[in-house]
């Protein structure tokens, strides 16, 4: 595996977020994972991930960036419980997955609303599916919890169809935290929204994230998307995927004012263009090895 652990150094004043800190033992423990897919038909396999090891802290947001292809979504399945690795363990609280749980709950980029469910129906929907009972009056309460946090109380009785993208989206997150589970899966949740409403989403995020507490992993293509959010970035390399670099993002939160001083800051700047090199590099390296 190829791992290393670039250090941009830090500005001094800058602090990490208290639970965060590199001593706590690991929530999420990727150990020696290699994971790919059979085609039965052709009896070939494609190693999708190659001996990938990886901690996530307790709180921690971690966000995974690389090369179309490179594995991100199979990572993130991994820890879901919805791949098996063909070597190696994927261990969550020090229990080996061994398929989904209500200690991990994902948000998928196109949403997965069903459609003739109204929005608090949908997000019923998901404790419907949970092991271990939660009773009326709570789930009840849950739903106008998870639907206050991410802003959409007033459009319980609307379905899916009368709402944009975003606030689509957003019922995606309510149904991903009304369970409370300890751990958010997003796979590129705000691929599919426009620039503002994405803006607004992340900052929403980071709100709910500081509220509950929750440890993230996060996939998305966008640079700056990582900077913004992630406490840490993980590089996957091309196909097959293995980690090239962890790039610590050591920005105070909040990071979202209105004055937007976050982006415009030096430290800022500095871990987006070091992201960039890294991503242009691995762009151009898969460009030397197919001949164009
Ligand atoms: N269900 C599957 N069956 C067969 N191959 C798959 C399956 N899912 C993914 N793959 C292959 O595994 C590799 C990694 O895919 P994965 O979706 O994890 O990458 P990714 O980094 O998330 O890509 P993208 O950024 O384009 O979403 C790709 O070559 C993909 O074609």
């Amino acid at each position: 595996m190829v791992q290393s652990k670039v250090h941009v150094p830090a500005e001094p004043g800058t602090h990490r977020v208290a639970g965060r800190e590199e001593s706590e033992p690991a929530l999420i423990e990727v150990a020696n994972v290699t994971a790919g897919y059979e085609n039965r038909r052709e009896h070939t396999r494609l190693i999708a991930l190659r001996d990938v090891s990886l901690q996530v802290r307790p709180g921690e947001f971690l966000a995974i960036v690389g090369p179309s292809g490179c594995g991100k979504t199979t990572f993130i399945n991994l820890v879901a419980g919805f791949v098996k690795p063909i070597k190696g363990t994927v261990r969550v609280r020090g229990r080996e997955v061994t398929g989904p749980g209500a200690d991990r709950a994902m948000v998928f980029q196109d949403y997965a609303l069903l459609p003739w469910r109204t929005v608090e129906r949908n997000i019923h929907f998901a404790m419907e599916n949970r092991r271990g009972h939660v009773p009326k009056a709570q789930r009840e309460v849950r739903v106008a919890r998870a639907l206050d946090l991410v802003g959409l109380t007033g459009f319980e009785k609307s379905y899916p169809h009368e709402l944009s993208g975003g606030m689509r989206q957003r019922v995606g997150i309510a149904r991903a935290l009304v369970t409370e589970p300890e751990i958010l899966l997003m796979d590129e949740p705000f691929g599919a929204v426009d620039a503002m409403t994405r803006e607004a989403m992340q900052a929403e995020l980071e709100k709910i994230i500081v509220n509950t507490r929750q440890t993230v992993v996060f996939i998305t293509h966008s640079i700056d998307e990582a900077v913004l959010l992630a406490d840490r970035i993980v590089l996957i390399s091309k196909r097959p995927g293995v980690i090239r670099e962890v790039i610590d993002v050591d920005l105070p939160r909040p990071r979202f004012d209105e004055q937007g001083d976050v982006k415009r800051s030096a430290r800022f700047g500095e871990i987006r263009g070091h992201l960039w090199s890294l991503l242009a590099d691995e762009a151009l390296g898969a460009k030397r090895e197919s001949g164009s």
